[in-house]
């Protein structure tokens, strides 16, 4: 049992710290939003998560998980996870590191001098190639030791990824004694996690780096694959979804992320290739990575495709139509709306003059707050009653398995913009819905 600091309570950080609790360690997870504090400290997940909220409650009433804004708090930690969010430049391309750098500032300050066994910093933040070595020197001079540790959990399974990942990877100091340390600490962190054989890759620091984001480039490329062939297919009157699952049977192509749709969101996958392409060219390798590029214009394309298609389909001008979007979230099973397809698509329909009403069953509380210009309602029935059309944008269970005939009987119009590909078409058409997917015409 070790004594855990994680430093940065979001979307990855707060679940670290409940699962590293919830593995039998003792946890102090640090924020400088003093309300999520205070939320987190009291059992409660700041935000949706399956299972996050059972595992808080647990691990702080069993006095194993506490939290605090204060870095004298966390002083004592044997290792300091770095969980903050590394966002998007204002200018569009590169990662900003500020609350990378004030977070390791803070934390300099307050380790103490001379303790027997070093601290280990582990970073977990999607960080630039680069930026472990040059933290790695802030902290050698505080007498710790860094190693980078990133985190490749997927919101919605934030928990289970977490416990169960496929994977860990330690990007380990160059000096031996140094590498020594840093990886008995970790192993003595996730002891019960290799205990089950999850496979453990240690790497030098800029391998650890490239691997996370190289895992999120692939990714993406994939879905802007998948999308590339979804325009093919409307092109020529083929169905994507037969072709994902013709190419997925062969392993090595794969079933998984061959969802074709409105594109990839979120907080992770756009800033993360953007940051990488900017990265790479500070390198001098910009080279390597133009593809990059497409990857980021296809996937911007069908944001605006799913508009083109609303507009075609509708037998009136868009100017004064009633549309209503399901979905606010990036994706199903979490309230996150960081650059969420199904907002910017309800924006560009917006501007285009039409009233447009979004639900959605976690997100609308951070839609209100973040979007208050966004036309919010809490149901479907209230989203969808008189609507010249309907748009699924992110494929919650409760849409997947909407009655067609049910909501056919609430709108003005039997329109259905399905930009996930989620809904059974043949169900839709025989209830009398005009129904149009994406690369499924
Ligand atoms: N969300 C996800 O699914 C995953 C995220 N990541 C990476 O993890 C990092 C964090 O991402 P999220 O948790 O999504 O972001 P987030 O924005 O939800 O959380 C970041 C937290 O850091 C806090 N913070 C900012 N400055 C601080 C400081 N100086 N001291 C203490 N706390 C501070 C913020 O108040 C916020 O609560 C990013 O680098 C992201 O790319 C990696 C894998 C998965
Ligand atoms: O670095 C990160 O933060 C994380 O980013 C992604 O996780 P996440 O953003 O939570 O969600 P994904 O399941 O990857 O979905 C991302 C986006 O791609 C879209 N998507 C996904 C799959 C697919 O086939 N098609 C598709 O359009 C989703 O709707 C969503 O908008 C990665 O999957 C994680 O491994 C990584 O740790």
């Amino acid at each position: 049992m070790k004594l855990i600091s994680v430093i940065g309570c979001g979307y990855l950080g707060a679940v670290h710290a409940a699962c590293m609790a919830e593995l039998g360690h003792t946890v102090i997870g640090l924020d400088t939003d003093t309300e999520k504090i205070a939320e987190l400290a009291a059992g409660r997940a700041p935000f949706y998560e399956p299972g996050l909220n059972e595992l808080l409650e647990r691990n702080v009433a069993a006095g194993r998980l506490k939290f605090t804004s204060k870095y004298r708090d966390i002083a004592d930690a044997d290792v300091h996870f770095i969980a903050v969010g590394t966002p998007q430049l204002a200018t569009g391309e590169g990662a900003d590191l500020r609350f990378v750098d004030a977070a390791s500032d803070a934390l300099a300050a307050v380790l103490p001098r001379h303790r027997k066994v070093a601290p280990l910093i582990a970073g977990k933040s999607t960080v630039p190639v680069g930026t472990a070595s040059r933290l790695a020197k802030l902290f050698g001079k505080r007498g710790a030791v860094l190693a980078w540790n990133p985190e490749f959990l997927r919101e919605g399974f934030a928990v289970k990824d977490t416990l169960s990942p496929d994977r860990i990877v330690y990007g380990l100091p160059e000096k031996k004694s140094e590498a020594k340390l840093a990886e008995k600490l970790l192993d003595e962190v996730y002891a019960r996690l290799l205990d089950e054989d999850i496979p453990k890759i240690t790497a030098d620091y800029a391998t650890a780096e490239l691997v996370k984001t190289s895992a999120n480039a692939f990714l993406a490329t994939k879905i802007s694959f998948i999308n590339a062939m979804a325009e093919l297919c409307d092109a020529t009157g083929a169905d994507v979804t037969t072709l994902a699952k013709a190419i997925g049977h062969d392993d090595r192509i794969g079933k998984k992320f061959l969802r074709a749709g409105v594109g990839f969101g979120g907080g992770c996958l756009p800033k993360d290739i953007r940051a990488f392409i900017a990265r790479a060219e500070e390198l001098g390798a910009g080279r390597s990575l133009e593809f990059l590029r497409n990857v980021d214009a296809v996937n911007s394309r069908q944001r605006m495709r799913a508009v083109e298609l609303l507009q075609e389909s509708l037998d009136r001008p868009l100017e004064g139509a009633t549309i209503a979007v399901l979905g606010a979230a990036f994706k199903p099973d979490s309230d996150d709306i960081r650059d969420s397809p199904a907002l910017d698509i309800a924006a560009k329909v917006a501007e285009l003059g039409a009233t447009v009403r979004v639900t959605d069953p976690q997100a609308v509380d951070n839609v209100r707050r973040r979007q208050p210009e966004r036309l919010v309602v809490d149901t479907v029935d209230e989203a969808i009653e008189g609507a010249d059309a309907v748009m699924v944008l992110t494929e919650w269970k409760e849409y997947r398995k909407l009655n067609p005939k049910r909501v056919g009987k609430q709108v003005a119009n039997k329109l259905v913009i399905d930009g996930r590909n989620c809904l059974e078409q043949g169900e839709w058409r025989d209830a009398g819905w005009q129904y149009v997917g994406m690369g499924r015409r």
